[in-house]
């Protein structure tokens, strides 16, 4: 730890000819000019927030973002601008096939202008990636727009992105959140415009009439469905026998696999890509039955990759410092998010557990208050995956399928939306809430919803379960009418006992 702090002593010594207040400042911790106390490297949910909550805490701090803009990949090209393809397609999709019942007459045709729907995504996008920048100001964050790589252990060079002359910033304590990038798959060439990671996906010029998705995560299932709404027709190609990766209750998920067919998506489930190829304007692609052996040809015009993501820390010349990366390309951490060098701290994708951007944002939190207090915390036993399809799917806590592993005793409450008040008024009651509590103890133990508006649903699910509720205490709280999330009460009343309305 001393040894590691040798370069600030040196600095400290120098300062200290020049001015009795850069010594006393020094030798209590602080930042001097041109150091400082933390710099983030990437500006992702990660970073920005570790880097606006260090300057909260009256932290000197940096922050170094190569992509010109701030937010990372979740404003950028994840979370937002998928979000705005997903919300808009749905409405269109509602106006195209679901007014008639609620006495809308829709007269005249109704399109779909491609290029001012992805305009709309492109202004919220914009929009908020500048306001990062605003929040930057607010807090008297250093922004540099700039690639940063690792010069020592305190010492990062940043080549800005506007080809200037590369400068060097030293720093007390470092946090890496450089995120991560789409797996690529062997053998198939990315082209962005026939063959598509998520990156392409989102900025499609022309709607493809046939759609192939390797990959039924949560990636290819919000993508397929934002091209099915405007009318290609999608095939989901999935390895696994089920969709939605890992951490969807099997229940769930293949009750969204469904629902989802029910909107006109396809799924070869259980089957392996063999080869892709662009020809032309054509993507061929070669899949197999994993069981059959039974091969079979899926062309289309686009092709969408979408089998993972990995971290990504290309350029950072973590070399230099030694830091240790594991075999799946994650910077090793302790705990407390620290790599060997204990200065040096690591958050969100580019390290392990799920690649979500309310975990990396958590992590940044934590990360700057350990540095700031010597304590910091994160709850990874109630992070909750959202699925934006429509029904949403939403969860948290344990699957069935996993406290059944573990052999832990459960008692299980479910309730359907189909007789939830608000959701059959406004005619849009797919899916069910399940709760799943100890079978002694009552504690829940995971919550896992289809349903309109699952995604905000589910807060109240890791509410509870952050404050070790059992599922009486939700069941005996009392929830407004007519709710939804009286659905949820109504299956917490189910797990514990009976509900009334079903
Ligand atoms: C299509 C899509 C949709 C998604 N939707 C959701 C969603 O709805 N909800 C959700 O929770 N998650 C979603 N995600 C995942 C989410 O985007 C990530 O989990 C999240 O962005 C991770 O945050 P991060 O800060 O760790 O990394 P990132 O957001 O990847 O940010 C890292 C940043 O570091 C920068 N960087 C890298 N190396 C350097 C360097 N050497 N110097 C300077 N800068 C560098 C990069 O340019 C990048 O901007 C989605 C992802 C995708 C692809
Ligand atoms: N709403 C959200 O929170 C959201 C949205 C998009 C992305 N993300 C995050 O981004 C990350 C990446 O998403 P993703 O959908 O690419 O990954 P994922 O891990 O969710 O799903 C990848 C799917 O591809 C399948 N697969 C892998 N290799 C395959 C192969 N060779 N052939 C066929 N199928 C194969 C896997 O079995 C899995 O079902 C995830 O961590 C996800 O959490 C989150």
């Amino acid at each position: 730890m001393l040894k590691s702090y040798s370069s600030l002593s040196k600095l400290a010594l120098r300062k200290s000819t020049l001015s009795g207040v850069s010594k006393l400042v020094l030798a209590r911790g602080y930042a001097t000019e041109g150091e400082h106390d933390v710099v983030v490297i990437g500006g992702g949910p990660g970073g920005y927030v570790a880097a606006i909550k260090a300057a909260q805490l009256g932290l000197k701090t940096a922050c170094i973002e190569k992509r010109g803009t701030l937010g990372g990949t979740c404003l950028n090209v994840g979370c937002i601008p998928s979000k705005a393809l997903l919300n808009n397609t749905h409405i269109y999709h509602q106006i195209l096939h679901d007014t008639k019942d609620r006495g809308i007459e829709v007269q005249g045709e109704v399109t779909m202008n491609l290029a001012k729907l992805q305009k709309a995504k492109d202004n919220s996008v914009s929009a908020l990636t500048k306001g990062i920048e605003g929040l930057f100001k607010k807090n008297k964050v250093d922004y540099f727009k700039g690639t940063a790589s690792f010069v020592d252990e305190h010492s990062i060079q940043v080549q800005p992105v506007d080809g200037g002359e590369a400068s060097v910033i030293k720093a007390k304590n470092i946090i890496i959140a450089t995120g991560s990038e789409p797996t690529p798959f062997p053998g198939i060439e990315v082209d962005e415009e026939r063959i598509v990671t998520s990156t392409g996906a989102l900025s499609l010029k022309e709607i493809p009439k046939k759609m192939n998705i390797i990959g039924g995560g949560i990636i290819g299932l919000e993508m397929a469905s934002v091209y099915s709404r405007l009318g290609s027709e999608v095939t989901i190609i999935e390895f696994m026998t089920s969709i939605g990766g890992a951490g969807m209750d099997g229940e769930v998920a293949k009750q969204s696999q469904k629902i989802l067919a029910k909107q006109g998506i396809k799924f070869k489930l259980g089957n392996k890509v063999t080869s892709a190829v662009r020809e032309g304007d054509n993507v061929k692609v070669e899949i197999e039955d994993v069981k059959s052996g039974k091969a079979e040809t899926l062309e289309g015009d686009v092709l969408l990759v979408a089998i993972g993501r990995r971290p990504y820390t290309k350029g950072l010349n973590t070399e230099a410092i030694g830091l240790d990366i594991d075999e799946r390309g994650r910077v090793v951490i302790d705990q407390e998010y620290r790599t060997k060098h204990p200065h040096i701290r690591v958050v969100g994708d580019v390290t392990f557990g799920a690649m979500l951007a309310h975990k990396a944002e958590e992590e940044g939190i934590a990360a700057v208050e350990y540095i700031k207090n010597g304590h910091g915390h994160v709850n990874y036993g109630v992070i909750p995956g959202v699925m934006y399809t429509h029904p949403e799917v939403a969860w948290v806590g344990q699957t069935e399928e996993q406290l059944k592993k573990e052999g832990i005793a459960y008692s299980l409450g479910k309730f359907p939306f189909l007789a939830n008040s608000r959701a059959k008024t406004n005619q849009d009651s797919e899916g069910f809430v399940k709760i799943l509590s100890d079978k002694e103890t009552d504690r829940i133990l995971g919550v896992h919803i289809i349903g309109p508006n699952a995604g905000e649903m589910i807060s109240e699910g890791v509410l509870a379960m952050e404050y070790g509720a059992s599922s009486e205490d939700v069941a005996r709280t009392c929830h407004a009418h007519p709710t939804l999330s009286e659905a949820f009460k109504e299956a917490a009343m189910a797990t514990y006992d009976k509900a009334i309305h079903f």
